[in-house]
């Protein structure tokens, strides 16, 4: 009599199989086994999970497939791992296959258990061979005794007293903490400190840091290798993030499992790493926008760490010079005096007393039409290079121009499949949607009335690049070398290692003037910059997203902090560090709380003004979206969803407030037209209920009569835009 496993996997998203599958096995299952099952005439990678509360009885005749393998070699994912699987997908609307599977390496999901067997087993002793790299990357030692190290001194540092004081809070307390820390207090050290307390007290604990962008894992690699390599070994410092090649991604993550690895570097994905002995968790520059995720599950890798820590019992350290709003209403006093959810520990200062930027305003309307650079930016910066200082020019938009025009006919480079422009990039002469990557030549003459003399209108990093090497041209260094400006972007970072090799140039002094979108504006700890510029940062302030105010005002707090970093190399250059802002409102209040530097003032009355308004923190959104061929069939798709709410009265509707469906800012992408409708609570609970329970209900019509031909319809909990 064969035993009944319940087994999540990925089903093709949003066919309403979304729940646990039923296969026959031989053997019980423990849950957690990794499994390979079949599911039509393919074989999908499966985890084992707790029966359903409420199994659904078989039909009568129907036989269960049999689980096609048991994964070899593999130890059963813990109960915390399914736990944190199991709320995700509640709590974000999804299958629990679909996020267990695509939490996983994808090679496991693509893997035979031979295969597995095969890089699980101890390496052969070393016969050289004509294996390929990745193939012996693969190999970990999951069967070699973990050999215990000679411990090292930890080459570690006196911390100031600002860090002392918060280590001891975190050492006292259970969190969860948000470190609000200026930039360049010293954030770093203060989480290598309590990892390190954590390793020490317990030689099995786990910890997990996490940071926004992979562009920022390098350095952090860097300095945790450098700090727990000799204590623990090199294999005990991995790595997690997208940029990683499969076999690595597979090495990390079995290093995870199977404990071997004490810390666990990554982005986002890295919350859903299998770690046993998760003992605390970091989240770097947690107001960041890059932890939510923003396609499939769309989960927020931030929120996730609070409620995991929570859940294993593991302290969770929340950083950032600029907290969003979400985390520093948690972490403020209550209205009746009570404490918030979460420790707020800060470090107001920087490391040796440097200065943050001094901030300068420049009034464009009093600067003449048509400036890039004003002068007296243009001034700013040149004396810089003469001294051999480095600046930052920081410009939210790549490319050279975002839309070629004809002056004579008003032809501009739409894209024919977006409402979009066309982005010009000079360098390779093309025109590039950037909604959905269709690209093209740039026409010699406009493509409506022939007219031969297209103009770019506007600016992107590409022409700001140009602009600077032309007017810094004639300018030297102090070693007699002409100024050198370099640009890094999305664009000039394609290729595998180039990103890393820009900023060891920056690093290593052999670039003067940097221009750069958000990528290079935080977390970076450049020691030579004495001047950011933001040159157009103005569009952010009139944009229809109540978040976009914080947004800019995180952005610019964030690259003024690259600035000055090091008061020791500021005072030898006999240098200020300043932040310098073109805008033409400069009487903005976000410009002026930045001039102040002075984020809690800001953060005040944006809550303020969120209260007032009921909106988040205040209140809790989600947003459904349909994507059809035409806009009328995307929003008659919400329009019958909200109606079978009503129609069915799902419980919790009451509490729940349907805004009508609108179409997106940017309405079409490739071809697809887009809609979303807004959900609004005063509850958490109540929306999360209400969207339970109407899950079903979308599905359902999703299937019926003309709702059919919608390309596809998504849930958005907690969306950071809308
Ligand atoms: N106790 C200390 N003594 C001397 N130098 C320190 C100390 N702590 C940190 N530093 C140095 O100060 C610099 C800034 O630290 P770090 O990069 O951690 O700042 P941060 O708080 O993360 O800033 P940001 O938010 O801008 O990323 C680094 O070069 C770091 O090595
Ligand atoms: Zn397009």
């Amino acid at each position: 009599m064969p035993h009944i496993a319940h087994i999540a996997v990925q089903t093709p998203a949003h066919s309403a199989v979304g729940e646990l599958l039923s296969y026959a096995s031989e053997e019980v299952l423990p849950p957690g086994t990794l499994v390979r099952v079949p599911l039509g005439r393919r074989e999908l990678l499966g985890v084992v999970w707790e029966p359903p509360a409420a199994p659904a009885p078989l039909p009568e005749g129907l036989e269960l497939r049999s689980v096609a393998c048991v994964l070899p070699g593999l130890a059963p994912l813990d109960a915390g791992w399914r736990r944190l699987v199991a709320f995700a997908a509640h709590y974000y609307q999804r299958s629990v296959g679909e996020i267990a599977v695509t939490a996983l390496p994808p090679q496991l999901r693509d893997m035979t258990a031979e295969q597995l067997a095969r890089r699980l087993a101890p390496p052969k002793p070393a016969r050289k061979s004509r294996k390929s790299k990745a193939e012996t990357e693969t190999e970990p030692q999951a069967c070699e005794p973990v050999r215990p190290q000679q411990p090292a001194a930890i080459p570690s540092i006196a911390l100031s007293a600002e860090q002392a004081s918060v280590f001891a809070q975190i050492e006292q307390s259970p969190g969860p903490f948000l470190l609000y820390g200026s930039t360049g207090s010293g954030k770093t050290e203060v989480y290598l400190r309590a990892v390190q307390a954590v390793l020490e007290a317990n030689p099995q604990a786990q910890a997990l840091v996490m940071v926004p962008e992979i562009n920022l894992t390098p350095q952090l690699e860097e300095r945790f290798t450098a700090r727990f390599a000799p204590l623990y070994g090199a294999e005990a410092v991995v790595s997690m993030h997208s940029g990683m090649t499969n076999p690595q991604r597979l090495k990390s993550w079995l290093a995870g499992h199977t404990g071997r690895a004490r810390i666990v570097l990554g982005t986002r994905m890295a919350i859903f790493a299998s770690l046993p002995r998760l003992a605390l968790i970091v989240v770097d520059e947690e107001h960041d926008a890059s932890y939510k995720q923003q396609e499939g599950a769309r989960y927020s890798a931030r929120d996730l760490a609070v409620w995991r820590g929570r859940d294993a019992g593991a302290k969770v350290i929340l950083g950032s010079a600029t907290p969003s709003l979400e985390s520093w209403h948690a972490s403020s006093p209550t209205a009746q005096g009570g404490p918030g959810r979460y420790l707020r520990l800060a470090m107001p200062g920087r490391i040796g007393a440097a200065a943050l930027p001094r901030v300068r305003l420049v009034d464009m309307t009093q600067q003449p039409r048509k400036a890039v650079f004003s002068p007296p930016l243009l001034e700013a910066i040149t004396a810089r290079v003469q001294r051999g200082e480095q600046s930052l020019v920081l410009l939210n938009r790549r490319g050279f121009a975002p839309v070629l025009f004809c002056a004579d006919c008003g032809w501009k480079s739409d894209c024919p499949h977006c409402s979009a422009h066309q982005v010009f990039h000079k360098g390779d002469r093309t025109l590039r949607c950037h909604h959905c990557g269709f690209t093209q030549r740039v026409p010699f003459a406009c493509p409506s009335c022939g007219n031969p003399d297209i103009l770019p209108l506007g600016k992107g990093t590409e022409q700001l690049e140009e602009e600077l090497e032309r007017v810094l041209r004639n300018v030297q260094r102090p070693d007699g070398n002409p100024a050198r400006v370099a640009r890094i972007d999305a664009d000039t970072t394609r290729a595998k290692g180039a990103l890393q090799e820009q900023l060891a140039a920056m690093h290593a002094g052999d670039i003067d003037v940097l221009v750069g979108t958000q990528m290079v504006a935080k977390g970076h700890d450049f020691r030579r910059i004495t001047l950011v510029a933001a040159v157009q940062p103005d569009s952010a302030l009139y944009s229809s997203d109540y978040r976009a105010p914080e947004r800019l005002f995180c952005l610019l707090m964030q690259a003024a902090g690259r600035a000055g970093r090091d008061a020791g190399y500021v005072a030898a250059q006999g240098s200020r560090a300043e932040m310098w802002i073109q805008t033409h409102d400069p009487a903005n209040p976000v410009y002026a709380a930045l001039q102040k530097h002075d984020y809690e003032a800001f953060a005040a009355r944006q809550l303020q003004e969120r209260q007032d308004a009921g909106m988040p923190p205040y209140a809790f959104q989600a947003i459904v979206r349909a994507d059809a061929r035409t806009q009328e069939a995307a929003q008659a798709f919400l329009n019958a969803a909200t109606q079978a709410a009503r129609d069915a009265q799902l419980p919790w509707l009451d509490e729940v407030f349907i805004y009508p469906p609108i179409p997106m800012a940017v309405q079409r992408v490739a071809n697809v037209e887009r809609a979303q409708m807004l959900l609004e609570a005063t509850s958490r609970g109540a929306l999360l209920r209400f969207l339970n329970h109407w899950q079903p209900w979308l599905h359902w019509l999703r299937g019926q009569g003309e709702h059919r031909t919608i390309v596809r319809w998504l849930v958005d909990v907690d969306p950071l835009s809308i």
